[in-house]
C-alpha cells in the first residue's frame, strides 16, 4: 500500500430534478492499493456517488481527480477512454455475454479498444480468480461464483486504477459470496489492486479495511478494519436517526 490517492472526491455535490440533492459537498479519498466498502441506508447516495467517482455521471459541483486525471477537465470522448482503461466495474448482475467462452468475455475490453486479445493477459487475469482451467467455458456452464470471478478478470484486464463493485455478491449465497469477497481482498493484499464496493451487506463490507457510511447524501462517519457486528451496529444507529 503506498499513499497516492486512485481516486479522490472533493467537494461533490450531485442534484437531480424535482430537488433532490443526492450528494451534500462529499469530500472522502480512495487511496492506491486500498479496500474500502460503502454503506448507507437507501436512497443516502451510494450508488450516485459510485457514478460520479467512476465517471458515469458528472457531479452539479465539485471536483473528481481518478489516477491523477481530473474529470472535469475531460471532454466526454477522453473521460469514455479513461473510464475504459482505467476504471473497472462489477455490478450484481454478472453481465457476461452468454455465448462468448470465459477467456472471450474476459479478452472483451481489449477487443472494444481495438487491441488484439492478448491470450497470456487474458490467461493472467483468469487465473488471478482461479479460473485458468474454465477458459473455455460458456456462463450458462458456471455457477454463479464463477461467473462473477469472470467478471472481475474481465474488469481487471486492462489493469485499472480502482475497480468499482457495484453490490458484488448480491446475487450469491452466502457461500459463494465469501470466496468472492475472499478473492476481492486477496487481489488488494497481493497485487494492490484498488477496490471501491458498494454493499448492504455487514459480513460483505467486514472484508474491506475501511467502511465510509453515507446518510442523506453526506458521510457520517468511518470505520478501520471493522467486524461485522460493529459494521451492523453502525448501520443500525444511522437508519434510526435518519
Ligand atoms: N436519475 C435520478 N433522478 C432523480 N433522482 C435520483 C436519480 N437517481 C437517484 N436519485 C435519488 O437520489 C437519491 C440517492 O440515490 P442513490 O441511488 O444514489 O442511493 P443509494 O444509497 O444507492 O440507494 P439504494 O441503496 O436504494 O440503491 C435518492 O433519493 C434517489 O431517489
Amino acid at each position: 500500500m503506498n499513499n497516492t490517492q486512485a481516486v479522490d472526491l472533493i467537494g461533490v455535490t450531485k442534484h437531480y430534478a424535482h430537488g433532490v440533492t443526492a450528494l451534500d459537498d462529499v469530500t472522502i479519498g480512495f487511496g492506491a492499493g486500498t479496500f474500502t466498502a460503502v454503506m448507507g441506508p437507501s436512497g443516502s447516495g451510494k450508488s450516485t456517488l459510485l457514478q460520479c467517482a467512476a465517471g458515469l455521471d458528472r457531479p452539479s459541483t465539485g471536483r473528481v481527480v481518478v489516477d491523477g486525471r481530473d474529470l472535469a477537465a475531460l471532454a466526454d470522448r477522453k473521460l469514455t477512454l479513461l473510464r475504459r482503461d482505467r476504471i473497472g466495474f462489477v455490478f450484481q448482475s454478472f453481465n457476461l455475454l452468454p455465448s462468448l467462452t470465459a477467456e472471450q468475455n474476459v479478452g472483451l475490453p481489449l477487443r472494444l479498444a481495438g487491441r488484439r486479445p492478448d491470450r497470456e493477459l487474458v490467461r493472467q487475469s483468469l487465473g488471478a480468480v482461479g479460473l485458468a482451467e474454465r477458459a473455455g467455458h460458456r456462463p450458462a456452464e458456471m455457477s454463479g461464483g464463477e461467473q462473477q470471478r469472470v467478471a472481475i478478470a474481465r474488469a481487471l484486464v486492462t489493469r485499472p486504477a480502482v475497480l468499482f463493485a457495484d453490490e458484488p455478491t448480491g446475487a450469491l449465497d452466502a457461500n459463494t459470496s465469501r470466496d468472492v469477497l475472499r478473492l476481492l481482498r486477496t487481489l488488494v493484499d497481493r497485487q494492490a489492486q484498488t477496490i471501491v464496493m458498494v454493499t448492504h451487506d455487514p459480513v460483505a463490507a467486514s472484508y474491506a479495511g475501511r467502511v465510509v457510511f453515507l446518510a442523506d447524501g453526506r458521510v457520517f462517519g468511518e470505520l478501520h478494519e471493522p467486524t461485522a457486528e460493529l459494521v451492523a451496529t453502525r448501520m443500525l444507529q444511522l437508519e434510526a436517526s435518519c
